[in-house]
C-alpha cells in the first residue's frame, strides 16, 4: 500500500507535477545546531543531552577541536611545553571546518579528521560521516565564523561562570585527556582564560539561545529541545509531502526499465506449491529460492558482457572465436533485514559477491523513511548494482536505498532493483525520482484497477490478508520473513487494531483517513486507544518494508509458523508503534534444526 498520498490510478492520472520529479533526501538538509561557549562550559554534555532528548537517526555529533590545525615538530614540542596557544581562532583550520559542514550539508560523504589531545595532533585516522539527519557542532569557536554561522539552523551559547569552567577543565584534562595538572593551570592564566574573556565571550552575541548555567539548566535545554523538534517535524512533513508528491503520475508509468516475471507455467507452478499448505518447509524454501534465482538471473541479464579477448579451446580440441565475457562487476546490496531472503540464491549464483547493507526503518508515527545505518563497499567505477528488496509498496524505502547507492558514486543507470512483490505506485514514485534505474519483479500489482479494487492499496492490503483469518474472524498479520539463518520463512500473528481520527493538519490526514477505511475494510476491528497515526505508522511501515523483520508479504497461506522471537529494540518499537498485535501469542511453532548458512561478506565502507 502507498502509504505516501492519494495516488490517482494510471489512468485518470492528468498531475504534472515536475517538481515532485527529483528525490531529496533528509540528508542533503541536515539541521544543524551550533553549541558554543567555554572550555569546560559543557558544551559537549549540552550536546549529548540534546542527541539523547531529540532521539532522530543518524544524529552526528562534530567537535571542533577535530580541526586543530596539524602541528610542526616544533609547534608540537611547545604545545607538551604548555608554550602552544591552542585558544586563539588562528589554532583551527577554520576553512576545512566550513569546508566539511558545506560537505555535509550538501548530503556527500564526508571524512572528519580523529584528533588526539594526549598527541596534540591529528592521529592521521578519519571517520566518514554520511546521511545525517541531525547535525551539532560543538566547540569554543563554533559562533565565530560568518560563513558557519550562516549555515546553522539553531545556534547556542553555554554561558557558564569561568572559573566553573576552570575546575571543571582542571578535572577532565587529567581524567580524560591525560594532562598533567601544572601543564593545565599554566596553559589556563596564559591562553584559555585571556583567550575566552577576548574572543570566546563575544560569540555569545550571535547565538539565538544563550544557556546560563550550563546543562545544569534542565528549563533551558527542554526549551531548546521542543523548538528543535518543533523544527525536525516540520523537515519531516517536508520529506513525506516531497515523497508523496514522487508518487504522483507526472507521466504514465514507462515499463522500458521495469521487467515483470512472465506468468509461465512454470513460474505459476512455483507459486501454486508455495501457496499450499501441504507444502513442506523445505520445499517451501527450495521453491521460493528458485523464484528468487529467476528474478536475479533476469537481472543478470542487464551485466554487460564483451567479447572474450582470448579464443576459446573446446576438451575435444576445437577453436571457438565468439566468446564473451562478463565485462562487469556485480555488487549486491539489501534493504535489511527483508532483501536477505535473496541472499541464498545469490551465493548460488554468484558466490563471490559482495554484498552491502542499507537499514532503513520508518519513523513509528510519521512513516518517514529513515536512514539509520549503511554498510557499503567501495563501488569501482562502472559496476552493476543489484538492489534487493522483499516488497515494494509505498517505493519509499527503496528511493531511499537507490539515493544511497548514488551518493556512493554508482551511475544510475547501472542500478537494478530486484523485488519479489511490488505495487505499481511504489514502481512510479522511484522512477520519478530515478528515471534510469532498472526494475526486475516477481510480482506487480494490476496496471489497471480490477473490479472492487481501486487502487494499488486494496491490491496490497488483499494480497497482505488473503486467507488471514482465524475461525472466529480475528485477522492475523502474515508475513514471509528473513529467519536468523537468513532462510525465507512465515509468521503469523494475531492483530487488533484501533481506529481513530486522524491527525487534522497533518500532511498525512488523507493518507490516514485512507487507512482507516482500509482495515475496517479488510475486517480490523478496533480495540485499544490508539492514535491514528500509530495506525498510519503500521500500514506505512508495512508499506515501506523498512521494518528490519518485516521482510515479505505476498499470496501465502498460514500454515507455517514459527515462534515470533522479537527480541531485538527495532522490532520491539516496531510493535509499541504498530500495535498489531493484541496478545504476544503466535500459532505453532514451526520445527527448524538447520545450520545457519555461510556468513555474507559485508564490507564496510
Ligand atoms: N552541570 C555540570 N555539573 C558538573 N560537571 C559538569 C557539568 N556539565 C559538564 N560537566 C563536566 O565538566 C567537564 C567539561 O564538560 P564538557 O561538556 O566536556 O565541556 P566542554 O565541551 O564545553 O569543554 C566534563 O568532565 C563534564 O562531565
Ligand atoms: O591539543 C590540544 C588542543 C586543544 N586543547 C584545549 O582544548 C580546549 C577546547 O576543547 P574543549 O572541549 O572546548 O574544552 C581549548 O581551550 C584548548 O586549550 C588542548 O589543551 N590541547
Amino acid at each position: 500500500m502507498s502509504a505516501l498520498s492519494p495516488q490517482p490510478s494510471s489512468k485518470s492520472a492528468t498531475h504534472t507535477d515536475l517538481q515532485a520529479n527529483k528525490y531529496i533526501p533528509p540528508w542533503t538538509s541536515p539541521y544543524i545546531i551550533g553549541v558554543a561557549g567555554f572550555s569546560g562550559s559543557g558544551k559537549t554534555t549540552v550536546a549529548q543531552k540534546i542527541i539523547e532528548q531529540i532521539n532522530e537517526p543518524w544524529t552526528v555529533l562534530l567537535s571542533m577541536d577535530n580541526f586543530y590545525k596539524p602541528l610542526t615538530p616544533e609547534q608540537r614540542e611547545l604545545a607538551y611545553q604548555n608554550e602552544y596557544d591552542f585558544d586563539t581562532p588562528e589554532a583551527y583550520d577554520l576553512e576545512g571546518f566550513y569546508n566539511c559542514i558545506i560537505s555535509l550539508k550538501e548530503g556527500k560523504k564526508t571524512q572528519v579528521p580523529v584528533y588526539s589531545f594526549a598527541l596534540h595532533n591529528r592521529t592521521g585516522e578519519n571517520i566518514s560521516i554520511y546521511g545525517a539527519n541531525v547535525i551539532i557542532v560543538e566547540g569554543i569557536y563554533s559562533l565565530y565564523d560568518p560563513k558557519v554561522l550562516a549555515l546553522m539552523d539553531t545556534k547556542i551559547y553555554v554561558d557558564t561562570d569561568l572559573d566553573i569552567c576552570y575546575c571543571r577543565r582542571l578535572l577532565r584534562d587529567i581524567v580524560e585527556r591525560k594532562r598533567d595538572i601544572e601543564g593545565i593551570i599554566e596553559q589556563w592564566e596564559k591562553f584559555v582564560k585571556p583567550s575566552s574573556v577576548a574572543s570566546v565571550k563575544p560569540t555569545m552575541y550571535n547565538a539565538d539561545i544563550v544557556i546560563p548555567h550550563g546543562s545544569d539548566n534542565t528549563k533551558a535545554i527542554d526549551m531548546i529541545i521542543k523548538h528543535i523538534r518543533k523544527q525536525l517535524q516540520k523537515k519531516s512533513e517536508e520529506h513525506l509531502a516531497h515523497l508523496a508528491g514522487l508518487g504522483r503520475v507526472v507521466v504514465p508509468l514507462k515499463y522500458d526499465n521495469i521487467k515483470v516475471l512472465p506468468k509461465t507455467n512454470q513460474l505459476l507452478g512455483m507459486k501454486s506449491i508455495i501457496l499450499n499448505r501441504e507444502t513442506s518447509n523445505d520445499d517451501f524454501i527450495f521453491y521460493f529460492d528458485r523464484i528468487a534465482s529467476t528474478l536475479i538471473s533476469e537481472a543478470l541479464e542487464l551485466v554487460h558482457y564483451s567479447p572474450a579477448p582470448y579464443d576459446i579451446i573446446t576438451p575435444s580440441g576445437h577453436r571457438i572465436t565468439d566468446g564473451v565475457v562478463q565485462a562487469q562487476e556485480v555488487v549486491a546490496v539489501n534493504i535489511i533485514k527483508s532483501g536477505d531472503c535473496f541472499m541464498r540464491s545469490l551465493r548460488k549464483i554468484i558466490p563471490e559477491a559482495i554484498v552491502g547493507k542499507v537499514l532503513i526503518q520508518s519513523d513509528s508515527q510519521t512513516g518517514e523513511p529513515q536512514l539509520h545505518t549503511e554498510r557499503l563497499p567501495q563501488f569501482s567505477p562502472g559496476c552493476k548494482v543489484l538492489l534487493f528488496d522483499a516488497q515494494v509498496i509505498s517505493g519509499a524505502a527503496a528511493t531511499m536505498a537507490v539515493k544511497v547507492i548514488l551518493d556512493h558514486g554508482v551511475e544510475e543507470s547501472e542500478i537494478v532493483l530486484v523485488v519479489y512483490l511490488a505495487s505499481e505506485t511504489g514502481l512510479r514514485r522511484i522512477l520519478n525520482a530515478f528515471p534510469n534505474v532498472k526494475i526486475v519483479v516477481g510480482n506487480l500489482s494490476a496496471v489497471e484497477p480490477k473490479e472492487g479494487q481501486d487502487n494499488d492499496t486494496d491490491w496490497w492490503m488483499s494480497m497482505r490478508f488473503i486467507d488471514a483469518r482465524r475461525d472466529d474472524g480475528t485477522p492475523i498479520f502474515i508475513n514471509v520473513e528473513t529467519d536468523r539463518y537468513g532462510l525465507p520463512t512465515l509468521s503469523l500473528r494475531p492483530m487488533a487494531v484501533t481506529l481513530g481520527k486522524p491527525d487534522v493538519g497533518s500532511p498525512m490526514a488523507d493518507e490516514q483517513s485512507r487507512a482507516v477505511a482500509m482495515m475496517s475494510k479488510f475486517g480490523c476491528g478496533s480495540g485499544r486507544d490508539l492514535p491514528i497515526s500509530a495506525i498510519s505508522g503500521t500500514i506505512m511501515r508495512a508499506a515501506t518494508v523498512c521494518d528490519t523483520n518485516v521482510a515479505m508479504t505476498s499470496t501465502i497461506m498460514p500454515n507455517r509458523h514459527r515462534t515470533v522471537n522479537r527480541a531485538e529494540p527495532s522490532s520491539l518499537a516496531w510493535i509499541a508503534s504498530a500495535m498489531v498485535l493484541s496478545s504476544p501469542e503466535t500459532v505453532t511453532a514451526f520445527p527448524r534444526a538447520r545450520p545457519p548458512i555461510a556468513s555474507m561478506t559485508i564490507v564496510h565502507g
